[in-house]
């Protein structure tokens, strides 16, 4: 297969590498938006900015500059942005003539759109609302499940799924990865699989934060517990499989993320907890964390739908700095007793 993979942050990176150790013998190309980054890393066969400590495979083609003349022999193309990126990405390949008819195209991003000033639609659509805006013609689908990228890096082994209402995207994620370390379950469910890997990010700000407060391990599990009920309730009211998120995309991006001290969006909390600004944090990260852009949109939605999602809420004050940790603690805690 020729694989394209648009987008040379750490997960692209990693994405990128485990599509070349695949035995198929996969034509791998991996373009960066920044053409300084595309030649340091010919040169130095690493990505040093977002994935340092990692050796690029001299059969990784890595390139920069136009899309569209890379798109002609494309047998699978990945969008590795951050989801803020996602309706240029998607607008771009629907305007490009060299993209194959039926082509796969597959996004990693984890997040829900962030508001912006030129299209004030509906807050917080997930990905594929957002393809059908724009680019509804696409086959495309979602790859998510727990996976930090410099484990997929090492060759550590992942399972991941494989979201698409096309069974021929779903087949060509399986061709594309699934083997060695790496095991691709199929879904059908987008809605579910696109919506835990947004919400869990601003899950683990909250344990990150918990944690860097030292509110201990049981404060830590309930958490854990309560937010994959509120993420579930939203989802389910979205019009997602409730089983969904007792899978990769679900308790298992969770539980990766909001304990795994390689989580980005878990060290925001941690830093919050030390009383650090966000913008000292995210100033210093080098990397995105879609749950500190997401976690305001991903509120304003649930109450569209009529959910509450008291974590997610205090998150966002926290995010805002409305209210004091002690205050947003308090209040969690102060909530109505109710059925589990
Ligand atoms: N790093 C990880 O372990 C994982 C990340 N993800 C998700 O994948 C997405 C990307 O994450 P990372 O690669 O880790 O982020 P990163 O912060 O390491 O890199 C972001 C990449 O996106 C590029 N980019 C940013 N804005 C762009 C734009 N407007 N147009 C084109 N390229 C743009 C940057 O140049 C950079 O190459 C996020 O949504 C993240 O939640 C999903 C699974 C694992
Ligand atoms: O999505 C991830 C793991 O599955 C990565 O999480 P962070 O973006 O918090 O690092």
């Amino acid at each position: 297969m020729q694989v394209l993979v648009l987008g040379a942050g750490a997960w692209g990176t990693a994405v990128a590498l485990a599509a070349c150790r695949h035995p198929a013998a996969h034509q791998v190309t991996l373009w960066a938006r920044n053409p300084a980054q595309a030649d340091a890393m010919r040169q130095q066969r690493s990505n040093t900015q977002y994935l340092p400590g990692i050796a690029l495979p001299d059969t990784l083609h890595l390139v920069s500059g136009a899309i569209a003349p890379l798109l002609s022999t494309a047998d699978l193309v990945i969008l590795a942005t951050p989801v803020s990126a996602l309706r240029a990405m998607l607008t771009t390949l629907r305007t490009a003539p060299t993209l194959p008819p039926h082509c796969p195209v597959v996004w990693l991003c984890k997040g829900v759109e962030p508001p912006a000033g030129d299209h004030p639609v509906i807050t917080g659509l997930l990905p594929h609302e957002v393809q059908a805006q724009v680019a509804p013609g696409l086959r495309t689908g979602v790859l998510s499940g727990p996976s930090f990228a410099l484990e997929v890096a090492q060759d550590k082994p992942t399972a991941l799924v494989a979201a698409s209402p096309h069974p021929a995207v779903q087949q060509a994620l399986l061709a594309a990865f699934h083997s060695g370390t790496v095991r691709i379950y199929a879904n059908e469910d987008s809605i579910g699989v696109e919506l835990g890997g947004a919400v869990k990010n601003v899950l683990a700000i909250a344990t990150g934060f918990c944690d860097g407060l030292e509110l201990g391990l049981n404060a830590r599990a309930a958490l854990v517990t309560r937010g994959l009920a509120e993420m579930t309730r939203l989802g389910v009211a979205l019009g997602a499989k409730p089983e969904t998120f007792m899978g990769m995309a679900g308790v298992g991006d969770l539980v990766l993320t909001a304990t795994g001290n390689l989580s980005r969006n878990r060290k925001v909390g941690l830093l919050l907890a030390q009383g650090l600004t966000l913008p000292q944090i995210l100033s210093s990260l080098g990397h995105v964390a879609e749950g500190v852009y997401c976690a305001r949109a991903v509120l304003q939605r649930a109450t569209q739908a009529g959910v509450e999602m008291p974590i997610t809420q205090g998150v966002v004050q926290l995010l805002d700095g409305q209210a004091s940790p002690a205050r947003i603690v308090q209040e969690l805690l102060a909530r109505e007793p109710a059925q589990e």
